[in-house]
């Protein structure tokens, strides 16, 4: 009777015992899988961003920098994803992350280029990932099995997706359109496709709060990849240009500590140059002539100009040959 008795409190301990096991190996599982999921936040490289941390710095917000900004939230708020398109260094890149900013919820930016492929954007099989389970059914007698499970990382669109995040998808003209299909039922049916995932969590129903501004060189999105017209009509455009001379001052002058004269030098200089030239003359080359012009003094003020703003457009004609640079010279200091 006692030994009765003692079998099954023994009996009972057990299976207690084996539910434990069990337990800890379904917990043990479920851990594995929140780590791969998040693996890339894991190796803190998280491609989320908060939305303070991306308004570039710094940022100046004139009538014209507003009133863009206004449009491209407001279409946010449309819930439409917005394709910007402008010449090279014209703010595209600041605007954009500054409207991500203006929305609140969390950022995550990418640059398109011709590595990017499906993978790269929804995430990919990152290796074998192995785990031990401890079974202990019979007192005394412990068995390990050793489990290899896949490891899958997802990349920035999933997590995006996702997290209800603001995409900001730089040159996305760059990237090979192919890339580019998965973009489609995101924006149409509102669900992410993870090609590769196996099993009942291949998609990702999309987060009511995601969006995606995405920006194009005007050159590139004509030339480089043609994207397809499908997705293009997804997008709504939003045509960025060089900005007023009001705005170009104060922009140059909240990057390089010049005088007022000696920016507004430097920002005719490069509005006339913008005309004449053949090659593009950004925001971004007044902003580094301007630094030029801080830093080599001495000169006649015009000759100053010219030489600085061959160096600055040089690289947008190297290759082509000194003969080339001589006759930029020229060109420039015809215009200024
Ligand atoms: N509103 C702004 N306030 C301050 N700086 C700005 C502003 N807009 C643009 N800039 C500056 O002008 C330069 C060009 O801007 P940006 O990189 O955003 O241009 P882009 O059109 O994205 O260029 P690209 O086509 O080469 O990527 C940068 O140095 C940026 O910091």
């Amino acid at each position: 009777m006692a030994d009765d008795a003692s079998r099954k409190r023994t009996v009972r301990g057990r299976k207690i015992r084996s539910d434990r096991s069990r337990k800890e190996s379904r917990k043990a599982k479920k851990a594995l899988a929140r780590k791969a999921s998040s693996a890339g936040e894991r190796n803190g490289d998280s491609p989320l961003s908060d939305p303070e941390e991306v308004v570039p710095e710094p940022f100046v917000e004139t009538d014209a920098v507003q009133s863009l900004r206004g449009r491209i939230t407001g279409w946010l708020e449309a819930d439409q994803p917005v394709h910007l398109i402008g010449p090279t260094g014209c703010g595209k890149t600041a605007l954009a992350l500054s409207a991500a900013a203006e929305r609140g919820r969390p950022v995550v930016w990418l640059n398109g280029d011709d590595a990017v492929d499906t993978a790269a954007l929804v995430g990919d099989h990152a290796g074998g990932e192995r785990y031990k389970e401890d079974d202990r059914f019979v007192g005394g007698v412990t068995k390990q099995t050793e489990i290899v499970r896949e490891r899958w990382v997802d990349n920035p669109l999933s997590v995006a997706v996702r997290e209800g995040a603001t995409l900001v998808y730089n040159e996305f003209a760059r990237s090979d359109p192919a890339a580019h299909n998965v973009l489609l039922s995101v924006f149409e049916e509102g669900v992410l496709e993870r090609p590769g995932k196996r099993g009942g969590d291949r998609t990702v129903d999309v987060h009511p709060e995601f969006r995606a501004i995405v920006t194009s060189n005007d050159v590139e999105y004509a030339g480089v990849h043609t994207q397809q017209d499908a997705l293009l009509d997804r997008f709504v455009g939003v045509q960025v240009d060089y900005y007023d001379e009001e705005t170009e001052f104060e922009i140059v002058k909240a990057h390089v500590d010049l005088p007022d004269e000696r920016i507004e030098r430097v920002v005719d200089a490069t509005r006339a140059l913008r005309d004449e030239l053949a090659v593009i003359v950004g925001t971004r080359a007044a902003i580094t002539a301007a630094k030029g012009v801080a830093v080599f003094d001495g000169q006649d003020d015009d000759e100053l100009l010219a030489a600085v703003f061959t160096d600055v457009l040089a690289p947008k004609i190297a290759g082509e040959g000194a003969d080339d640079v001589d006759d930029l010279r020229a060109e420039i200091d015809e215009s200024i």
